[in-house]
């Protein structure tokens, strides 16, 4: 692949000021946002890292006039889908350089390449979300379960078709496959389970004896599915089949789990203060009711289907059908965090949510249990940066989620919501400068 496009492209659409020019055919492209999301997230600060973090989170995109006179018609028949890919630009990183190597959360201060991450800060502050699509009306979509602040510019809508989007479905010729991956796969996992039902030793023998076809799947991805051990990025153990408890011993065996703690010597600012989340859980079908229509999405065709039950017939959509993921994706430095609400806190929700003229009141969510699940779903997922977990434990933390401006701190295992504020009137405190002891907390 060397000498093809990878040279000239900028050079030959290089202005005399050294500014490069926009040109499709170099992929110099210059974008024009499609709309500019209405979200319930104010600022970064306790944005969910991925979308499916918080499913109450909610945002409402309208398509600008001067994209398209008239916006409505480019929304045409996107009703019928149930989930949508949101491309994105991540318009306040501050800045525009990214490094090669980057800190996920999730890796505890340990380095990764940044395309092996989801960081904000990449050589094109390009962001993809997959949002729950609720409805469509006139020339805006409204989205729920999205992980991007008030204000993003968006680049694009797609709709998510899992037959294209998810490995669940792709039945490719075996000589496709990563050899190293598939040689690697066969030997740790039969380094690993002597004891494979029929159906995942007819899958570990396929990987010595190739069938004509390999079949992935991707897994709901539950926080539960975390395996503890060692997990170091440089053992090609890292590598695992994902979800079943029967995987999940396998990694355990294998040695994969917990890292190494490593200490951080960076400022806060210099940390990437993101990580990998879930993705959607998926069914094998998708149905939902639209206006009194029920869609349904069936996942793959019947003869893919039968295929993958030729292949694997009492495991149909279990262990036939995985992606892959490294270990650390999957597991949390902590385990999720228990979420409790002060008394005060609790009246304060109360407050926020009550119908009192003059009161502000929410305008993302429908009601007060939606807004404390919003609030529980942030912080059980520890939206602490590494920084800040690690060496300013005892500082409050402070998040704006629609008009609720919340103030908590964080102990052993648990998170404690303090205050809740209209957002509007945020709570009087410089960040950072209050610590959790001297609200009485410890
Ligand atoms: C780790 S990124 C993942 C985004 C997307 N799901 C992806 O994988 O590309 C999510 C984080 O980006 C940050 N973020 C969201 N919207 C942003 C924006 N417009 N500009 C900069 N950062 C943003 C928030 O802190 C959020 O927690």
């Amino acid at each position: 692949m060397r000498g093809g496009l990878e040279g000239p492209g900028p050079r030959l659409t290089a202005t005399p000021c050294g500014c490069v020019k926009p040109d499709l055919e170099t992929g110099n492209l210059l974008t024009e946002p499609i709309g500019y999301l209405e979200s319930c997230f104010s600022a970064k600060n306790g944005t969910p890292r991925q979308p499916s973090i918080c499913s109450h989170s909610r945002a409402c995109l309208r398509i600008r006039k001067s994209i398209f006179n008239n916006p409505e018609h480019s929304l045409m028949g996107l009703e019928e889908f149930s989930h949508v890919w949101i491309l994105f630009v991540f318009h306040k990183n501050g800045h525009l350089s990214c490094k090669a190597k980057v800190q996920p959360p999730r890796l505890n201060g340990a380095k990764i390449g940044v395309f092996s991450t989801r960081s904000p800060h990449r050589p094109n502050a390009i962001g993809l979300t997959l949002a729950k699509l609720e409805k469509v009306e006139g020339g805006a979509i409204y989205l729920s379960g999205i992980d991007m602040i008030h204000g993003t510019p968006v680049l694009d809508i797609k709709p998510y078709i899992a037959d294209y989007d998810s490995p669940q479905n792709l039945i490719e010729p075996l000589g496709d496959f990563n050899v190293w991956n598939n040689q690697h796969k066969t030997k740790s996992m039969s380094q690993s389970d002597g004891k494979s039902d029929s159906c995942d030793q007819r899958q570990l023998s396929a990987y010595d004896e190739p069938p004509p076809y390999r079949c992935t799947k991707e897994k709901p991805k539950y926080p539960e599915d975390r395996t503890s051990g060692e997990n170091n990025l440089k053992r090609d153990t890292a590598r695992v089949q994902q979800s079943s408890p029967k995987h999940k011993e396998r990694a355990a065996h294998l040695g994969l789990g917990s890292r190494s703690g490593q200490s951080l010597s960076v400022a806060e600012e210099h940390i990437d203060p993101y990580c990998l989340e879930k993705s959607f859980s998926e069914e094998g079908t998708d149905k939902r009711l639209r206006g009194g229509r029920e869609a349904v999405v069936p996942r793959g065709n019947s003869a893919e289907r039968q295929l993958v039950a030729a292949h694997c017939p009492s495991r149909m959509g279990d262990a036939a059908h995985r992606s892959v993921v490294p270990a650390w994706v999957r597991e949390a430095p902590v385990a999720p965090l228990e979420v409790r609400f002060t008394p005060h806190a609790e009246m304060d929700l109360g407050h926020l949510s009550s119908e009192d003229v003059g009161q502000v009141s929410f305008k993302y969510f429908q009601s007060a249990e939606e807004a404390r699940h919003a609030i529980e779903a942030v912080l059980s997922a520890d939206p602490r940066s590494v920084y800040r977990r690690k060496l300013c434990q005892d500082r409050l933390f402070y998040f704006t989620v629609d008009a609720a401006h919340v103030t908590c701190w964080f102990g052993d295992g648990f998170a404690e919501v303090l205050r809740i504020k209209p957002a509007s009137v945020p709570a009087q405190m410089t960040d950072g400068a209050e610590s959790a002891a001297s609200l009485g907390c410890r």
